[in-house]
């Protein structure tokens, strides 16, 4: 199946069903697809009838793209082969049926939407791309969370990839019917346990993600430094390094834009405008889908960040106010000694 989008394209994989491959290089940040459901239905289970029902009553070609779709359910499971697709596919959202018209519809019931692109993208714990919701269209968007190179897969996840290996695992086989041969990944052919290499491999992956799900309550974030002279003025800039490097070793970027943002604001406070450059571009880039007002704050900042930020250098500022208090007072210090001693003289 060929899409008219140039950024990706469906096709066959060895042994995952269709996938989505990018068609040419791809932008961390960029946008891959912004894509309307075929269906949208109350979460449950409802009479074989009704999902026949459901799919009969589709104009065509939205019937036939549909019943294209992935169905990892045997008929003795779910008899109408609609049902199976949308079990195998379904995207849960929150919606409120009963929303004034114009604002979102949060909160309520949970629906599965089906989309007949983005839910060709297969699995991996190390996703390249991530999607959004906006509730009041109805519509995902589907963004690069890293550079994907032109012919790569482009793998979304379909659970929390914090989650340590096994219970992954177990969700995997009982909701999708696959095991995961991600990097991060270790699939046990028979009933055998995992070999020695690959049970330690997971277990420094396991360790990896914990630490990484625990990050932002366990570590200094920024505005705290931001006030407290008492730290080092490179400790969130050096512990957020460090967990960028787990992100990039976990393939976990979907928790980077907190870390590439405090990074860029570190540098602002300490009027380094090199580095506050070169980060805050970085967060303009990923930032623009995910988070558009903080995409446009930092493009607002970066045209002069010395001008139009408040807080631009101030870090910098108090170090060099104190420095000179603590040398008026070395000063006053010194200037007292010779009276000092010549009294005592
Ligand atoms: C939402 S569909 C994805 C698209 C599907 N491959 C297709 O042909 O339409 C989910 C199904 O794709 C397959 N799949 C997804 N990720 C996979 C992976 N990492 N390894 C093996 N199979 C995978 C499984 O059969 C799963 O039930």
């Amino acid at each position: 199946m060929a899409s008219r989008n140039p950024c990706f394209r469906i096709e066959q994989t060895p042994h995952k069903g269709m996938g989505m491959f990018a068609a040419r290089d791809i932008s961390p940040g960029e946008l891959v697809i912004v894509e309307h459901p075929a269906i949208i239905l109350p979460a449950g289970d409802f009479p074989t009838e009704a999902y026949n029902a459901l799919g009969d009553a589709l104009p065509e070609p939205r019937r036939s793209n549909l019943l294209a779709m992935g169905n990892c359910r045997s008929l003795a499971e779910c008899p109408s082969p609609v049902e199976g697709i949308v079990h195998t596919n379904a995207m849960m959202l929150e919606l409120n049926p009963n929303a004034v018209l114009g604002e979102p519809p949060i909160g309520g019931i949970l629906y599965g939407g089906v989309y007949p692109l983005i839910n060709r993208a297969n699995h991996s714990c190390g996703p390249n791309v991530a999607i959004k919701w906006d509730r009041a269209a109805l519509t995902l968007t589907l963004y690069a969370l890293r550079a994907i190179s032109a012919g790569t897969e482009i793998h979304k996840t379909y659970l929390d990839p914090a989650l340590p290996h096994a219970e992954r695992t177990t969700h995997l086989l009982k909701n999708y019917r696959f095991a995961c041969d991600c990097p991060w990944c270790a699939i046990r052919t028979d009933d055998a346990p995992l070999a020695p290499e690959d049970l330690a491999r997971v277990a420094v992956s396991d360790a990896r993600r914990a630490a990484l799900g625990r990050w932002i309550f366990t570590h200094l974030r920024f505005k705290k430094w931001s006030r407290d002279l008492a730290r080092a003025d490179d400790v969130v800039i050096t512990e957020h390094l460090e967990a960028l490097e787990l992100i990039r070793l976990e393939g976990m970027e979907g928790l980077q834009n907190l870390f590439v943002e405090e990074i860029a604001m570190c540098y602002a406070l300490l009027g380094d405008l090199d580095e506050f450059a070169r980060w805050g571009k970085m967060t303009v880039q990923l930032s623009r889908i995910e988070d558009p007002p903080v995409a446009a704050q930092f493009e607002e900042w970066l045209v002069d960040p010395a001008k139009r930020m408040k807080q631009w250098a101030w870090r910098k500022k108090q170090r060099q106010i104190s420095a000179k208090r603590r040398n008026n007072n070395v000063e006053e210090t010194l200037s007292d000694f010779p009276l000092l001693f010549g009294a005592e003289d």
